[in-house]
């Protein structure tokens, strides 16, 4: 929600720069085909007329000057077809040009290229005196000196005003970004000296977008992991998730494919299913950034039913928005201007009528 303007803005952005683009494409290729085809009928009244010429001096026949006329308008015709695929062949090359630069990005950002510890991922979580702003606008520090702790196996509600930075601190747990200053460490360990593929190998993170690929259940669940992880580690995933008994009632089973954007499959089944994939890693520590809340109130009970079992001997993080899902959690911190300000079981933090009450009475939390 709190993206909408910085998208908004990169849209607009993109959008003029292609309007811009296409005047001066239509105008090349506009000026182009003119050029040609004026081209094919001056090389006709050059060659009439200089034939005409020599004709009457008697240096050549008709026949041959109609010879020359065909050879050169097939030429020039031919020349003025070619050239109207100008602006196609301009457009192959930079879409080419494009697409290995793609190919050729680098996985490893120049921060994430540190840390090369491989520790194991367990015991506290810990936040301290975090700041951070995003590189794309680091004048507005989203984060100010935020500290938070969350026991080894405890499950906390990430909870605030929309675009408080709820995402963010998620998306700094997975060192997608690293904080201005500040640490952030599980048990002994810094994130920022750890390797970045170990720690995303520990840390599962399900999002409100279900990140499933147009590949089959199996695929799906054991991606990242395929080859290495056998049918039965698969199957003991989706049972964890509980997924497995919709999954064998579908005809085809795990081979079921899932479609583009999950399209085949409802909303709460792709989120379980990205619980399975989850839970198919030997992950410590799981983040759910709003995972239910695209979700109608059946498909969010099943999810809820799955989270309340896959949260045993994890550390979880949900970041939501949501009344019974605050509630199923151990503790809710809320965060506002950039740190924690209250934190407490929902009851308590009703009770204590503060930011988190006025929030609640604002219609910010969803679901009671
Ligand atoms: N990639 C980004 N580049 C620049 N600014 C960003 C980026 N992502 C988020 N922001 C800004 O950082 C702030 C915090 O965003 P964040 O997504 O962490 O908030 P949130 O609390 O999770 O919000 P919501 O509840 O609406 O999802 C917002 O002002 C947002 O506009």
């Amino acid at each position: 929600m709190s993206l909408e303007p910085v998208l908004q803005a990169q849209f607009d952005k993109a959008a003029s720069l292609c309007l811009s683009t296409g005047i001066r494409g239509a105008f090349v290729e506009g000026c182009t085909y003119g050029v040609a085809s004026a081209l094919i009928y001056l090389a006709e009244a050059l060659l009439f007329y200089v034939g005409a010429v020599l004709i009457a001096k008697g240096t050549y026949t008709y026949l041959q000057m109609v010879q020359v006329l065909n050879l050169v308008v097939f030429t020039v015709t031919i020349g003025s077809q070619l050239m109207a695929f100008t602006q196609k062949i301009a457009k192959s090359v930079q879409a080419t040009t494009d697409l290995w630069g793609l190919v050729s990005l680098s996985t490893e950002g120049s921060s994430e290229a540190q840390g090369i510890l491989r520790p194991a991922i367990e015991g506290d979580l810990v936040l301290k005196n975090v700041c951070f702003s995003y590189p794309t606008n680091p004048d507005v520090e989203v984060l100010k000196d935020l500290s938070m702790k969350v026991s080894e196996g405890e499950c906390i509600a990430l909870v605030g005003a929309s675009g408080c930075g709820k995402s963010t601190v998620a998306a700094l747990l997975q060192r997608l970004y690293e904080p201005t200053s500040g640490t952030i460490s599980v048990g002994l360990n810094e994130l920022r000296a750890t390797d970045v593929h170990h720690l995303r190998e520990h840390i599962a993170v399900v999002s409100q977008n279900p990140n499933l690929f147009d590949g089959s259940i199996r695929d799906n669940i054991a991606y990242g992991r395929m080859g290495e992880m056998g049918d039965e580690e698969v199957v003991r995933a989706a049972r964890a998730a509980n997924v497995h008994d919709f999954v064998m009632s579908l005809p085809q089973g795990y081979d079921t494919p899932v479609g583009e954007n999950a399209s085949l499959i409802s909303g709460g089944q792709a989120q379980r299913l990205q619980i399975a994939r989850a839970l198919a890693r030997p992950c410590k520590v799981l983040i759910l950034d709003e995972c239910t809340s695209a979700l109608d109130g059946a498909n969010q009970s099943a999810v809820l039913e799955t989270i309340r079992d896959a949260k045993v001997g994890r550390t979880t993080l949900m970041v939501t928005h949501k009344v019974p899902v605050m509630k199923m959690c151990d503790r809710i911190l809320l965060v506002d201007g950039g740190e924690v300000v209250e934190q407490g079981t929902y009851e308590d933090l009703v009770e204590r009528k503060g930011l988190f009450a006025k929030l609640a009475s604002g219609g910010e939390w969803v679901g009671e």
